[in-house]
């Protein structure tokens, strides 16, 4: 659907993601090809460490692959100028990151409305008071980060990112700190942006509910794409998880997961690195 002829969406080609170096050098992403099409709804999932921040940091233009490319929308990111790249990433890029990333003084509204104050552009006010509705931020839009709770915080990250109608939205775990009601709205609302507005998403998430919304799961695993399933069903994610000899799908991601799961609960820590 994009002018660009490769449909809005997203692709690597034997993308290699490398930190550090010699001894200490960890592989994170090893030649991973995969696409997330345009007018999609992908989820990303795999065990910890896997690399699927590192995917998605790497797709969005945030970090340089070690080698391999990256194209968005057609366009290579590797022959990007700086400049060039911090535009297509304002234009054509929504982000949900873990760490939020909002201002600490700005209000949620000026925090929400910041891609386009920074574009130089206007939210559609329309659009802007459906996000806000959906996410029940209508209370909150005065208040500063530090005011709100960590799941609210996470919603004002979610407004900022649909608010501007991104070709792509990028979101890495976007649930994970939502109760189980606002979390079905979220996913609700980024299918609506897929179905309604034909915007693509790739969501990281160890939650098999939340990627039983997706069109289509990627499944990582030591920095290597290890399946891929159309049409998933929260069963089947699960499933295959359990195949690749994960601690995911047990309390790692609230309570749209605990449905799913109930019974399997064990708390697996994060390592805080994404
Ligand atoms: N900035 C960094 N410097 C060094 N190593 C890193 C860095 N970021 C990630 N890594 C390493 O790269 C590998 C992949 O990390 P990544 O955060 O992408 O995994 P993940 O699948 O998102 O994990 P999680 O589910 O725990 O968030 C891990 O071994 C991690 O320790």
């Amino acid at each position: 659907m994009g002018e660009d002829g490769d449909g809005g969406g997203a692709r690597t080609v034997r993308l290699t993601k490398v930190y550090g170096d010699g001894a200490m050098a960890v592989r994170a992403l090893d030649e991973v090809t995969v696409e997330f099409p345009g007018g999609r709804f992908t989820a990303i999932m795999g065990p910890s460490g896997a690399g699927k921040s590192t995917l998605m940091h790497c797709v969005a233009g945030l970090e340089d692959a070690t080698s391999g490319k990256v194209y968005v929308g057609g366009q290579e990111l590797g022959g990007l100028t700086d400049r060039r790249l911090t535009r297509l990433r304002r234009e054509r890029i929504g982000f949900v990151f873990q760490a939020f990333n909002l201002l600490p003084t700005l209000t949620a509204l000026d925090n929400i409305v910041l891609p386009m104050t920074l574009a130089g552009t206007r939210p559609d006010r329309e659009w802007l008071d459906t996000v806000v509705r959906v996410l029940r931020l209508g209370e909150r839009l005065g208040h500063r980060p530090s005011e709100l709770s960590g799941g609210q915080q996470q919603r004002v990250a979610l407004a900022r990112a649909l608010v501007t109608r991104p070709r792509i939205i990028f979101a890495d775990e976007p649930t994970g700190n939502l109760d189980s009601r606002t979390g079905a709205e979220v996913l609700g609302l980024l299918r609506d942006a897929v179905d309604g507005l034909g915007q693509t998403v790739a969501m990281v998430t160890h939650d098999p509910v939340a990627a039983g919304h997706a069109d289509a799961v990627v499944f990582l695993a030591d920095g290597r794409i290890v399946d891929i399933m159309d049409a998933p069903t929260p069963d089947r994610v699960l499933d295959r998880m359990r195949g690749l000899g994960d601690d995911l799908g047990r309390g790692r991601s609230g309570s749209a997961q605990d449905e799913a799961t109930q019974g399997e609960a064990r708390g697996a820590g994060r390592d805080g690195l994404s």
